[in-house]
Order: C-alpha cells, then structure tokens, then sequence
C-alpha cells in the first residue's frame, strides 16, 4: 500500500509577507502604531520588494497608521517613473529624496486638510525608511531596463525585441486579438556613414528612432533590430490600421530635419509590414516583414510594402 505523501511548497517571499503582515490587501482597517513602531516596521517590510511600485504602495498604506493622507506622487525623472497612489488632496508638501548625493526622487504627500507640524516632522523621520529601498529598487531597475535597451537609440534591443514579441503572440492568441509588426530600414544609409563619418550616421539614427517614437502610443514597442533597421510591434492592430501606422512613420522620417556639419540632408526610409497569421511562429512573421521589406526596396525605396 502507498503511504499517503504530503507535499509543502512554502513561497518564502509570500510568507515572509504574511508573516510581517504584508499578505494579499486587507480590507480591514489598519491598527494605529506609534512613530517607533512604524519605523521598525517599515525598515523590514519595505525590504522585501525591488519594486518602486510595491515600496511605495506599502510605504503609502502603512503610513497612515499615523498620518491620514489622501495621495502620494512619486517622480523619479532619470528612470522614466512616475507613481501615483490615492486621490489628489488640496493640500500638498513635498520632499526631494538623495542620499549621500544620489538623487532618489520627489515625493509628493497630498491630503483635503491641512498636515499640522508634527505631522510633517513624523513624515520625515517615516521617509528615512524609504531611503536604502528605493536606492536599491532604482539601482535594480536601471540594471534590467540597461541590459534590454539600446544606449544609442533608446529603443529596446534584441533580447527585449524577443521577450516582448513572443508575448505578444501569446496575448494575441489568447485573446484573438490582431498583431503586426512594421520593420523599417533608413535607405542608403551606408552612403551618410560613407560620405559623413560614423558619428554623423549615429546621430542620424537617433533622430530617426525619436522621429518614430514621437509617432507611438506606446513607445515601449520600438526595437533596433539590425544596425539601421528598427522592428515595431503593433497590438491589438490588424492588416489596414497597421498600413496607416507603416505610412505615418514613413512621412514622419521623411519630413525630421536631419542636420550633417552643418548641413541639412535629405532621409526616405522604407517599410515593411506583416500581420500574425493563426498559428505563426514568431520567426515567420518577422520573415515575411523582412520579405516584404525587401519588396520595398527593390521597387524604389522611400515605400511601405504589405507582406502577402
Ligand atoms: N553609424 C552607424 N552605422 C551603422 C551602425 N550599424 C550599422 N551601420 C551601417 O549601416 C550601413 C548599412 O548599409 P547597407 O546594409 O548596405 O544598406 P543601406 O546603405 O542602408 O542601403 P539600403 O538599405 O539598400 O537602402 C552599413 O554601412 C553599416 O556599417 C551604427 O550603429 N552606426
């Protein structure tokens, strides 16, 4: 006979959580705790996260156990971050977080009433605790989002590029919604590192991927794919709209003032467009894009052409 087997999984992240009280959100309302109190609480809770966005959260709810509020904003400009909990009060104080000279962001506190000196002082010794956190979790963020981003362009790069376009299939699959894809290709470009160095063609194209992103809702879908060759995923887009969105960029690059030495420089880019077909791989959409890319080129450049 088989001996009955119990098996324990303990997610040690969870359950150190639970265990400091920090589990899925409570409805119920907090327990008022003393300045001293909160401060050793928010010293270990706030450590279990590299989120700004969980930090923040938990920084924001415990906080009221002594000091009601109505809003918190966070602005952290050099990481792209902006966080906002609550609802906006009239009444607002603000604080420039930095440590040892290391700027960690603007918080903003904002509440209907006024907040009352000891309110205010009991708010920023409660900040303290927010301080090596935050470092820790802006530190982790500028890691990751580095290691996905290209420096030069300020676009996503190719592992970024396959991460997210593999789960954008999956999305698309799952929810039957339309995906395409447009690959863009500055034409002649070897002739501008040719005639005007590197460094021109460099700066070239970063005012092509910013003429580009300028166009987007959601820049966060603009890859480098080659050396001059940028991807861009389109959710939720099916075959006409994504011919618009080709056609929009293309104007757009056309139209950027580029400036060589002093110069201005005449730039056409080309397009080509493909639109996920049920049950197609990531590698055969991008295939057919780059087909269709081709297409463009040969027949003249400066073109969007729809893959078949
Ligand atoms: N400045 C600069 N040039 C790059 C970079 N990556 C690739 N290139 C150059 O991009 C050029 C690409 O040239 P080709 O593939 O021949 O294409 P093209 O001149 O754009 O011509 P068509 O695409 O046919 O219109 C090459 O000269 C590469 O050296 C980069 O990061 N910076």
């Amino acid at each position: 006979m088989k001996t009955p087997t119990q098996t324990n999984a303990i997610d040690f992240d969870s359950a150190k959580l639970q265990r400091l009280g920090f589990g899925q959100p409570s409805l119920r309302p907090r327990r008022p705790a003393t300045l001293t109190e909160l401060c050793q609480q928010l010293s270990q809770q706030l450590q279990t996260s590299l989120e700004p966005e969980r930090i923040l959260g938990l920084f924001f709810r415990e906080v009221q156990r002594l000091v009601p509020l109505d809003a918190l904003q966070y602005r952290h400009v050099a990481s792209d971050l902006r966080l906002e909990f609550g609802h906006r009060g009239h009444h607002s104080v603000s604080y420039t977080l930095s440590h040892e000279g290391e700027h960690l962001g603007e918080l903003v506190f904002r509440r209907n009433q006024r907040l009352i000196d000891e309110e205010l002082s009991q708010l920023e010794s409660l900040l303290v605790t927010l301080l090596y956190p935050m470092r820790n979790a802006l530190l982790y963020r500028a890691a990751t989002r580095s290691a996905l981003r290209d420096s030069l362009t300020e676009t996503g790069n190719r592992v970024a590029m396959d991460q997210t376009l593999q789960r954008e299939i999956d999305m698309a699959r799952r929810h039957l919604h339309p995906l395409s894809v447009l690959m863009l290709d500055i034409d002649h470009f070897k002739k501008i590192n040719d005639t005007h160095g590197h460094a021109a063609g460099d700066s070239v194209l970063r005012t092509v991927a910013g003429a580009i992103k300028r166009q987007l809702r959601n820049v966060d879908m603009v890859f480098r794919f080659g050396g001059e060759e940028f991807l861009i995923l389109l959710s939720n887009t099916g075959r006409d709209a994504a011919k618009m969105v080709g056609e929009r960029l293309r104007q757009a690059a056309q139209s950027q003032d580029y400036w060589v030495e002093g110069t201005r420089i005449e730039l056409t880019v080309s397009l080509g467009c493909s639109t996920l077909l049920a049950a197609e791989s990531a590698e055969s959409l991008l295939r057919r894009a780059d087909n269709a890319l081709y297409v463009a080129k040969r027949e003249g450049r400066n073109r969007l052409a729809m893959a078949g």
